[in-house]
């Protein structure tokens, strides 16, 4: 039998819990805490489920992927340069309408996303009710509710990811509109952007960091990488966890 190998990346603002639920899914023990700014670079360890491989990436937590920081260049330089399968986007489900920034960003960068509400235990403490297939809706991508401390919708996160990976799941994510100048813009730098670099790169999100000024991104395409692999930890000692 045949065993396929995909790469699932875990972005998210600080503290929302993507090393916990790291840590339930490769059964490792990447140190969490509950303060902010903790995983500085990215932890990687392996699930199996169905015959399906997968590297999963604990990303750094950020608030942004501007490349305002070390920790917000790590991260989108993984998910533009990596390639990951399927990146799921952790929210704090007591925290939503902040959280929903990055979500907002890294759909921007790619459609094979999932957006993950996790602490949905605090959540229901607190009487906040979300509904999350209103939200799969108006994103386009799936939203899928869990709590990763109670280890509560792990087997239909996983089942999700499975379905992105085979191709069952068609995404359309949501796209941000901007000013009519900037919308202009974009439209003017697109065919520019795609001829330089050609389809290996989002060309709108690209144009968007063009005109954000964005100097560093343009230097790491210039210069493949000072490859991510150098500041990877190694959190894979012992077994992949099977689920
Ligand atoms: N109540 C509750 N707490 C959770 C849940 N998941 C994680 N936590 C707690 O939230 C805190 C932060 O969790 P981490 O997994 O370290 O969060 P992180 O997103 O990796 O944080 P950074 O690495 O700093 O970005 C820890 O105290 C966790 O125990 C959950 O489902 N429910
Ligand atoms: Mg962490």
């Amino acid at each position: 039998m045949t065993t396929n190998e995909y790469t699932v990346a875990l972005a998210g603002n600080p503290n929302t819990g993507k090393s916990t639920l790291f840590n339930v899914l490769t059964g490792l023990r990447q140190h969490t805490g509950n303060w902010p700014g903790k995983t500085v670079v990215y932890a990687e360890g392996f699930l199996t489920h169905n015959n399906n491989h997968y590297k999963i990436v604990d990303l750094p937590g950020t608030y942004s992927l501007y490349s305002n920081s070390a920790d917000e260049e790590v991260a989108r330089n993984f998910i533009i340069f990596e390639k990951p399968d399927v990146t799921i986007v952790v929210l704090d489900a007591t925290a939503l309408e902040r959280n929903l920034n990055l979500a907002l960003q890294v759909l921007e960068m790619t459609s094979n996303v999932i957006v993950c509400i996790n602490l949905m235990d605090e959540a229901k403490k607190k009487g906040i009710r979300i509904d999350t297939e209103k939200l799969a809706a108006k994103l386009g991508v799936p939203v899928v509710p869990i709590s990763a401390r109670n280890k509560e919708g792990i087997d239909v996160l996983v089942k999700t990811i499975e379905a992105m990976v085979c191709g069952n799941i068609q995404t359309k994510p949501i796209a941000v509109r901007y000013s009519p100048e900037i919308e202009q813009c974009i439209e003017k730098l697109i065919p520019r952007v795609k001829e330089v670099i050609g389809d290996a790169y989002p060309a709108r999100w690209v144009a968007l960091r063009l005109l954000d000024g964005d100097i560093s991104l343009f230097r790491s395409f210039l210069q493949p990488l000072p490859s991510t692999k150098e500041v990877r930890i190694n959190a894979c000692h012992g077994s992949a966890k099977s689920i």
